[in-house]
C-alpha cells in the first residue's frame, strides 16, 4: 500500500489501459477517481467492461475507487470533476493520469485507411478525447498543483505512434502531441515541482486489441505483424505498475518532459506483468512501421 494517502485521479478508466492503471493505482493504497461517460448517453456495448466494475474491483482488491461519470469531450464536465474531487478531500490532488481515448472504439473501417479515404472528422475521433481533453484535465490539475505547492505528477498515455507511423496520420500526430505536451507542461511546472511524462506502452492486449486480432475483415495492415506483436503484448496492469512505480518514486521530478517506456520501466524498477512476464518488446525498436 505505498500509496496510502495518495489522491489519484484516471481518465477513461472502464476498460483498457485506464482500467489497468486504475486496478493498480487503487491496490497501492491510493484513492483513485476514475472517468468514463454515463452509460445512459451513449451506446453500451454490454460485452464490455463498465465503469463500476472498475470501481468494484478496485475496492475487492482492499483500494477505494470512486467513479464519476465525464464526458471528457466536455470542458464543463471536465472542471466538475476537479471541483469535486478537491471539495471530497480538502483541495489535496498528487496524480493526474490523462487515458481517456476515444477512437479505439470507432469501426475498423473508418480507422485504418489512408487518410484520405476517411472523413475529415476522423481528426476529431482520435484527438478530440486523447489530446485535447488531456490539455483540458491537464489546466485544472496543474492549477490545483501550483496553489498546493506540494509537488505532483501529471501521466499521458500515449504511444511509439508518436515517433513512428502507426495505423492512421490522425493517431500518429496526436500522439507526437501528447508527447509534446507533457514536454511543454513539464517545462512550466518544473519550478513547482510537479513531474509530467509521456507514458509509451508496447502492444496491450485490451478489449479492442483482442477484437481486431480476432476479426477476419478487420482492415488493419499487416495482420500477420499485428497478431504475433499481439500475443506478446502487456496486459493492461503492467502500464498500471509503471504508473505506481513513477508515482512512488522520490526522484520521478529527474524525468520530467520525458517520453517513457513502459518495459523500461519495468526493467529500471524491476517489476514484471501481472502474469510474471518480463516484458521485452521495445516499441522504439519495432523494425518496420505498420
Ligand atoms: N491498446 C494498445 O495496444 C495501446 C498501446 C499503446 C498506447 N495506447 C494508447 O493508450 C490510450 C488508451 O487506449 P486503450 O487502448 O486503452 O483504449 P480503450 O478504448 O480500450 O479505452 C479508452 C478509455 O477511454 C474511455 N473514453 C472514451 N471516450 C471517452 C469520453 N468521451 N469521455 C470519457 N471517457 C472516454 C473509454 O470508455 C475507455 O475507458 C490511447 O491513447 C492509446 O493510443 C494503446
Amino acid at each position: 500500500m505505498s500509496l496510502r494517502g495518495k489522491i489519484a485521479i484516471v481518465t477513461g478508466a472502464s476498460r483498457g489501459i485506464g482500467r489497468g492503471i486504475a486496478l493498480q493505482l487503487g491496490e497501492a493504497g491510493a484513492k483513485v477517481y476514475i472517468t468514463g461517460r454515463d452509460p445512459k448517453n451513449k451506446k453500451v456495448d454490454p460485452s464490455l467492461p463498465t465503469l463500476e466494475n472498475t470501481a468494484q474491483e478496485i475496492k475487492q482488491r482492499g483500494g477505494e475507487g470512486i467513479f464519476v461519470y465525464v464526458d471528457h469531450a466536455d470542458d464543463a464536465q471536465v472542471k466538475a470533476l476537479f471541483e469535486k474531487v478537491e471539495k471530497e478531500n480538502n483541495g489535496q490532488l498528487d496524480i493526474l493520469v490523462n487515458n481517456a481515448f476515444a477512437a479505439a472504439e470507432a469501426p475498423s473501417e473508418e480507422k485504418f485507411k489512408n487518410f484520405w479515404e476517411t472523413e475529415p472528422y476522423v481528426w476529431d475521433s482520435y484527438n478530440n478525447v486523447g489530446l485535447r481533453s488531456h490539455y483540458v484535465a491537464s489546466v485544472y490539475a496543474a492549477r490545483r498543483f501550483v496553489k498546493n505547492n506540494r509537488g505532483g505528477l501529471i501521466i499521458n498515455v500515449s504511444s511509439f505512434g508518436g515517433a513512428q507511423y502507426f495505423l492512421h496520420v490522425a493517431y500518429g500526430v496526436g500522439k507526437a502531441a501528447v508527447d509534446r505536451l507533457a514536454a511543454d507542461t513539464a517545462h512550466e511546472l518544473k519550478p513547482y515541482k510537479v513531474a509530467v511524462v509521456s507514458l509509451w506502452p508496447g502492444l496491450v492486449k485490451t478489449e479492442f486489441t483482442r477484437r481486431e486480432v480476432e476479426n477476419e475483415n478487420s482492415s488493419i495492415e499487416n495482420k500477420g505483424k499485428f497478431r504475433k506483436l499481439f500475443e506478446q503484448a502487456e496486459t493492461t496492469e503492467y502500464a498500471g505498475k509503471a504508473v505506481v512505480a513513477l508515482a512512488t518514486d522520490p526522484k520521478v521530478l529527474d524525468k520530467t518532459g520525458k517520453i517513457l517506456i513502459t518495459a523500461d520501466l519495468g526493467k529500471e524498477y524491476g517489476f514484471k506483468d501481472i502474469d510474471g512476464r518480463d516484458i521485452i518488446i521495445n516499441p522504439k525498436k519495432w523494425d518496420e512501421p505498420f
